[in-house]
């Protein structure tokens, strides 16, 4: 899959992950009342009112971007109702032929893990039947626990050609609380990213990245400068783009010299646009075509930073 990802960068030509996190708020009134009215206001409503919304948008966004990352949060947040409309996300997304990056934030003992990468990337037996729940091509992982809680995941990567995007420096404000406290003289987030090498190590796709990638916000660009270094095989996901302040100007150094390495998120700022001033004309009826606007601008902005460092 890391293949599938870099060759739909090379030719979208857009480093770009349109992140999928439909919050309420952000839907538009009309999506919302149409919903209610045939579910009330309902879970399944709120559930049925997000699915319409990101439909659009992916219809709209489709063929400028590699990939999507659906938040599982904000369809959790609605329970089973909203849990259907994440799968329905993940497989409409797929039907487009974009790359899914499931942003669940999963790892535990080997055991549990075990289960959250057969339901996420790999597939469960029941009696004689085989089913892919959820079926996501990436999903963002969580090291805390070691090595043992990590190793379902790889294992099912390798076995159904998956990736990861292991949390090493968070995009967060306290994100240092932990991940920067220095360990035999090293920050903590740099032995994670040791050990997103060893982890990813036997991944390697034939592009020369491996499947195991990691997750560095665009917030703390003098970490992403070092990290890009001491994970020279890592595809690099940043969040943090737009909406928590991230440019392209300070994300030169998440890339390789081969202009690969990196692929950023924008949720709010891209989702959310007609809500901003920059494209409050296009209005809530075209709010689709917001985001489409939002898309070229981010890539725009990513090729020009990138064309300028050179
Ligand atoms: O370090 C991290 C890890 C994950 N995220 C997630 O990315 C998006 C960011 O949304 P924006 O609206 O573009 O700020 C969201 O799903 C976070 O949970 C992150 O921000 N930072």
């Amino acid at each position: 899959m890391i293949d599938k990802l870099v060759a739909k960068i090379q030719k979208t030509n857009a480093p770009i992950v349109v992140g999928l996190d439909p919050m309420l708020a952000y839907v538009p009134e009309q999506i919302k009342e149409a919903a209610y009215r045939e579910h009330g206001e309902t879970l399944k409503g709120a559930a049925e009112a997000i699915w319409e919304f990101n439909r659009r948008i992916v219809d709209a966004v489709a063929d400028l971007v590699p990939a999507v990352k659906p938040q599982i949060a904000m369809y959790e947040q609605f329970g089973i109702e909203g849990l259907m409309a994440f799968q329905k996300t993940v497989s409409y997304c797929k039907s487009k032929d974009l790359v899914v990056i499931g942003d669940v934030k999963r790892g535990d003992i080997g055991s549990t893990s075990a289960a959250y990468a057969a339901g996420h990337l790999g597939h469960v037996e029941v009696g004689g039947n085989v089913y892919a729940p959820f079926d996501e091509d990436f999903i963002t992982v969580n090291p805390y626990l070691g090595t043992d809680g990590i190793k379902p995941f790889t294992d099912i990567c390798k076995k159904e050609d998956k990736g990861l995007f292991i949390l090493v420096k968070t995009s967060n404000p306290s994100s240092g609380e932990f991940q920067d406290r220095l360990v035999d003289g090293r920050p903590l987030y740099e032995l994670v990213a040791d050990m997103v090498n060893q982890w990813g190590a036997d991944l390697t796709g034939s592009c020369g990245y491996s499947a195991v990638g990691a997750v560095v916000g665009a917030t703390y660009p003098e970490i992403g400068k070092v990290l890009r270094k001491v994970m020279p095989k890592s595809y690099i996901l940043v969040p943090g783009y737009g909406a928590q302040g991230g440019k392209g100007a300070d994300l030169v150094h998440y890339f390789n010299e081969d202009g690969l390495g990196a692929i950023v998120n924008s949720s709010r700022g891209i989702i959310a646009a007609y809500k901003q001033e920059a494209y409050a004309s296009f209005g809530a009826e075209h709010f689709e075509e917001a985001s489409r606007q939002a898309v070229l601008d981010m890539t725009a902005d990513i090729d020009g930073a990138l064309k300028s460092a050179k």
